[in-house]
Parts: C-alpha cells; structure tokens; sequence
C-alpha cells in the first residue's frame, strides 16, 4: 500500500528525516514509536504531501506520488488525523464530516450524506452529531479527529498521536475503535506513545531517532531491542 524509499528532509542544516526507507503492505497496521522530536510527524506530512521529500521516492498504492499535492493525496486515500485536533469549532459534529466526505473523496452530495452518517456511528459518535465542534470533550475531540480522516474514504489511514491525553477507559474504547477499522481491511501508521494501546492493535514496530528508522518488525522484539531501551531508558543496558 506505501513505499517509501531512501526519503530526506531536512530544515535548514537540521536532518530531520534521514534516509528513510520501509513498506507498508495492503491491511497492515504499523507503528510508530521515538522521543520527542525524533521526526515522527514530519514523516507523516511527506507521506500525505503536507511537505515535499528533499531526495528519495514514495509509492502509494502502486503510484508514484513523491510530488503528488496533499490535496491529490488524500483524494486516492491517504487520510491523516492530527496531533492537535483542529476541527471547524462553530460547525457541528456533522458539519465537519461533510467538509471532509464533500471535499476529501470524490463522491455525489447524495452519497456524501449517507457516508457521514456511517462514519458517526463507526466512530460513536452518533449522539453528538448536532453539537458544535468546539463543546466537546478531549476524547469526542479525538474521535471526531478520526472520523474526519474516515470520512474521506480513506485506504491508509495515519493516526498521530490520538490516544494521548485520555484517561485507561478513554484509551480503551478509542483503540476498540481504531480495531475495528483496521478489521476491516483499512491499512494503518500509528504515531503513539502510548505503546500498551500501539501494541494492542499493530502487527509490526518501527522505531525512528534522529531522524532515520533504527528498527523495524514484531512489536515484542523491538521492544526489547537494546537500541530501543537505550533511547527509552536513556543508558547503556
Ligand atoms: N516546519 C519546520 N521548520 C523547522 N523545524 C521543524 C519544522 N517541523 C519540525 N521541525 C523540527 O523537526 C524536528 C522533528 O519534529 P517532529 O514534529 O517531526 O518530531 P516528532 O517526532 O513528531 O516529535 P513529537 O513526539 O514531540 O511530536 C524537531 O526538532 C522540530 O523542531
């Protein structure tokens, strides 16, 4: 479903993808784990056309889309949720997912209409359809986050960082959700540093710092990865 091979950006003299290089096959979900400022969202605006790449090739979903605009992007099914959630705060519930079924998938307004409603009710969010945007709650926040990203019909769906910030029950019900999706069939790139709630749901780890993935594959044998408890313990071990 995605490819991205020996990808670079850099700000200014600051490297901050570097040299990247991995796939994500159709259906699978992958995480993504690393400190603070380890380049985990610039990555995903290369992958979604956000940021141009300085060097290097992305493929999604058998086309080259390494110049392609975000806007392109998303409209062959490259859906993104945000970190900070910055929905349309005056419009509703509902509002805001016809902004994004209306302009980020090509389909009639008849069509649109019946896709917001599925999306509600995939994303329990069904009761709060007619509250505005700005009323509600940080966990209605990050599912209204992701139901705007489905609402565009998307076939890889980017998640950064949605279940930081909730309480254990929150973070449950969320990762419920984010299954169910994946269940379906939909490919999936999670940011998180929630790992328990990452681990639960993804079939392969990868671990980025400094810019540049420093392991790859089964969650449990990255985790306990010298490299990777180096990073998070911050020592030798
Ligand atoms: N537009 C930009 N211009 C200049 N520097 C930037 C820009 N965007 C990000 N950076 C820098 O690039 C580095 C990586 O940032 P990025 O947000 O990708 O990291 P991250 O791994 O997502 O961090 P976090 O876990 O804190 O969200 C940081 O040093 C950041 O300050």
């Amino acid at each position: 479903m995605l490819a991205l091979q020996n990808v670079s950006k850099s700000f200014g003299v600051l490297k901050v993808t570097d040299d990247v290089t991995f796939d994500v096959p159709a259906g699978q979900a992958l995480g993504i784990i690393g400190p603070n400022g380890a380049g985990k969202s610039t990555l995903f605006n290369l992958i979604t056309g956000n940021l141009m790449s300085d060097s290097g090739a992305i493929v999604f979903d058998g086309q080259d889309v390494t110049r392609t605009s975000a806007m392109r992007r998303c409209l062959g099914g490259v859906g993104r949720s945000f970190q900070i959630p910055q929905p349309f705060e005056k419009l509703t519930v509902f509002e805001n997912l016809l902004v994004a079924a209306s302009h980020g998938r090509s389909a009639s307004e008849a069509h649109v209409t019946q896709i917001c409603a599925e999306v509600l009710e995939r994303t329990g969010l069904l009761p709060k359809a007619n509250a505005a945007a700005g009323s509600l709650s940080l966990l209605e926040r990050k599912r209204l986050e992701l139901a705007r990203a489905m609402a565009t019909g998307p076939k890889l769906l980017l998640l950064d960082e949605i279940a930081g910030g909730l309480t254990e029950g929150e973070c449950q019900s969320l990762v419920q959700t984010i299954r169910e999706i994946h269940a379906e069939g939909v490919t999936i790139i999670w940011i998180e540093h929630v790992l328990h709630a990452l681990t639960s749901v993804v079939e392969r780890l990868l671990v980025l710092d400094f810019g540049r993935v420093i392991g790859i594959g089964d969650p449990a044998r990255i985790m306990e990865s010298r490299e990777v408890k180096e990073i998070y313990l911050g020592a030798e071990v």
